[in-house]
């Protein structure tokens, strides 16, 4: 048996004052605003408003599929996100004019299919990699997981995403070993995260039990 805490927790996709008062009780590491088209998408302004309610030590992460970086730095610059996660199809060449943009951290999410495009993502001017599900239509947020044998051994830092759930986290971290678990869907009840659900996932993720817990072979658990 092996206790999983350490893990840092992002919960995607919070978009009501609500979510917010939820977070600040519960205390996630990192929290999620989706700027990208999704049923969870914010705007600036609702952003900026959450931001101000958000406990200033959990860390507001925005959302992105392909957005002009001039935007993305502006919501960093004016302190609406306190780090990038890029979901969209940015190249190298995006990411370092971000990067001269803004010195935010910057997390690249990799819809997995295979090792060596996730070894290659990882070569990239980012510092954390996210590694969710590829599904068809979707750009994240789907709610299914991928399959775990295709995450390589990785020099940095880590987020595991895709269809994690309350029952399955804790196994998840203990196996994988990654940095930080990433979870949206199935902390929802009629589209909306539900305070009972969140509270029971960070209490999974951080302190759980697994029976045969791995051999932390996929370390990226280093911090920055
Ligand atoms: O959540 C969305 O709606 C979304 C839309 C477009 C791009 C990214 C999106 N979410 C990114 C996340 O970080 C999710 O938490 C991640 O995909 C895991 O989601 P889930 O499988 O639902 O737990």
């Amino acid at each position: 048996m092996e206790k999983t805490d350490g893990v840092k927790v992002k919960i995607c996709g919070l978009r009501r004052p609500e979510d917010i008062q939820m977070a600040n009780r519960f205390k996630p590491d990192f929290i999620g605003f989706v700027f990208a088209k999704s049923s969870r998408q914010v705007d600036r302004n609702t952003a900026e408003r959450l931001k101000t309610l958000l406990n200033p030590e959990i860390r507001a992460v925005g959302v992105f599929v392909d957005e002009e970086p001039e935007q993305v730095a502006g919501l960093c610059r004016d302190g609406v996100i306190d780090m990038v996660q890029l979901h969209g199809e940015e190249d190298r060449e995006y990411m370092e004019r971000l990067r001269n943009m803004t010195h935010v951290p910057v997390i690249r999410a990799v819809r997995v299919k295979s090792r060596e495009q996730v070894l290659s993502a990882e070569q990239l001017p980012c510092d954390y990699l996210l590694l969710d599900t590829y599904t068809e239509g979707t750009y994240g947020g789907s709610g299914k997981a991928f399959d775990r044998e295709l995450i390589p051994s990785l020099r940095k830092p880590y987020f595991l995403a895709g269809g994690l759930r309350t029952e399955s986290v804790a196994e998840a971290v203990c196996r994988y070993r990654p940095y930080g678990v990433d979870v949206s869907s199935s902390l929802e009840s009629g589209g909306y995260k539900d305070i009972k659900k969140v509270e029971a996932f960070l209490k999974a993720a951080r302190g759980g039990y697994a029976a045969g817990g791995g051999a932390g072979r996929r370390t990226g658990g280093k911090e920055l």
